[in-house]
């Protein structure tokens, strides 16, 4: 899109979170006027006073097309595109309330991830419950190995936008793209969605692993019968298989489960150390989207007749009072198996 068309392309970003304050500063890099809502009244005002988001994205320089408001017409109001951001579990009530403020020419992405609670929704799926006037085929979600801070820092990042519609796909993809920011197209946003959330819930496993000290062949090991899980989920929910071996899968998985940056690993890691969920999420700002997922998984898991061992394993750690060792126990002494078991 050229310079000048750019200023007439209005982008407003819900959440002003690590990961929308990320995304907000890389649209407006780009030249597109952003109106970035904010939840809390005191970040909306570092932003405006300081052009920095000190609460969840300290020291990365905002630019001035980045406007943070709290008054969420504003953001919403004739926007051409709008963004998503917030964490799984307000995505409902904050679509619910963007709903009727949402203009029809609008394109929807959502960055966030996660499956809601009760309904097991993706957040494509609440999006499409809660704003009616939105066709499916103009929305759209971005995953992939992200940390935010990182794209922040503008070190060069890959990841995935799925669109139903491909047209779409493409729109979104050039918008988002830059030198630092590459973005490939895909179809699936069930499994791009999956890919998502799942990880997350495999980060904490991970995370317990390396809090107890357990060895690189453990979280080696974890990584990949969890792909094998996210995969198992995935198709049973309609995905496609190979969108598990991209940025949205395996590429994410690897990042969170690996990543000091990563909230959902840290969880673990103090989990697997020994202290106990809630005094980890009372010290806890940020959102670690797995200890909500861990609970749709499990339901899911149930429901579906897929089995999800070590998805179920961190339901156990976080919900059930189980202790790590014994969960690392009942998985390495569960009936031997062929290793595509569930591909043969
Ligand atoms: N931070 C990252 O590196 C990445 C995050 N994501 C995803 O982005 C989503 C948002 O996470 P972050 O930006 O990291 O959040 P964060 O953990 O940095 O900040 C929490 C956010 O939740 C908002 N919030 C809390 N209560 C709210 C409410 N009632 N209504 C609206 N907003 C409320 C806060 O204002 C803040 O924006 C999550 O689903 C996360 O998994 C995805 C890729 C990268
Ligand atoms: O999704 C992320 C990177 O792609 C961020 O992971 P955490 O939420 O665990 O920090």
């Amino acid at each position: 899109m050229p310079q000048g068309k750019k200023a007439d392309f209005q982008i407003g970003v819900l959440g002003g979170g690590s990961w929308g304050t990320a995304l907000a500063m890389l649209l407006a890099d780009k030249g597109y006027p952003v109106r970035l809502w904010v939840h809390e009244p005191e970040v909306a005002m570092e932003i405006r006073e300081y052009r920095e988001n000190r609460t969840y994205l300290p020291g990365i320089m905002l630019p001035e097309n980045l406007v943070a408001t709290q008054d969420m017409e504003e953001a919403l109001k004739g926007k051409d595109l709008v963004l998503f951001v917030v964490p799984s579990h307000v995505m409902r009530e904050t679509a619910r309330r963007a709903a009727a403020m949402i203009s029809e020419k609008s394109i929807l992405v959502t960055a966030s991830k996660g499956i809601e609670n009760v309904t097991h929704k993706t957040m494509t799926g609440i999006l499409k419950e809660e704003i009616l006037q939105i066709p499916e085929e103009k929305m759209a979600v971005l995953s992939g190995p992200s940390f935010a801070r990182e794209v922040g820092e503008k070190r060069p990042t890959v990841v995935t936008v799925a669109s139903k519609a491909a047209s779409n796909a493409r729109k979104v993809q050039e918008i988002f793209a830059s030198p630092v920011f590459r973005v490939y197209t895909s179809d699936d946003v069930m499994g791009v969605e999956v890919g998502g959330a799942m990880k997350n819930v495999i980060a904490i496993a991970a995370g317990v692993a390396d809090g107890m000290g357990l060895g690189l062949n453990t979280r080696a090991a974890l990584i990949t019968r969890g792909l094998a899980e996210i995969r198992r989920l995935g198709v049973a929910m309609g995905a496609n298989p190979h969108t598990f071996s991209g940025l949205s899968g395996v590429g994410d998985l690897m990042l969170t489960c690996t990543g000091a940056l990563s909230r959902n690993h840290t969880v673990g890691q103090l989990l697997g150390q020994g202290k106990s969920l809630d005094e980890i999420l009372k010290e806890m700002r940020m959102v670690a989207e797995g200890v909500k997922s861990a609970r749709s998984v499990y339901n899911l898991s149930a429901k579906l007749g897929v089995e999800l061992p070590i998805c179920n394993e961190v339901y156990r750690v976080l919900y059930e009072g189980s202790t790590p060792r014994e969960a690392g126990e009942r998985l390495m002494n569960r009936t031997l198996k062929q290793e595509f078991h569930d591909l043969v």
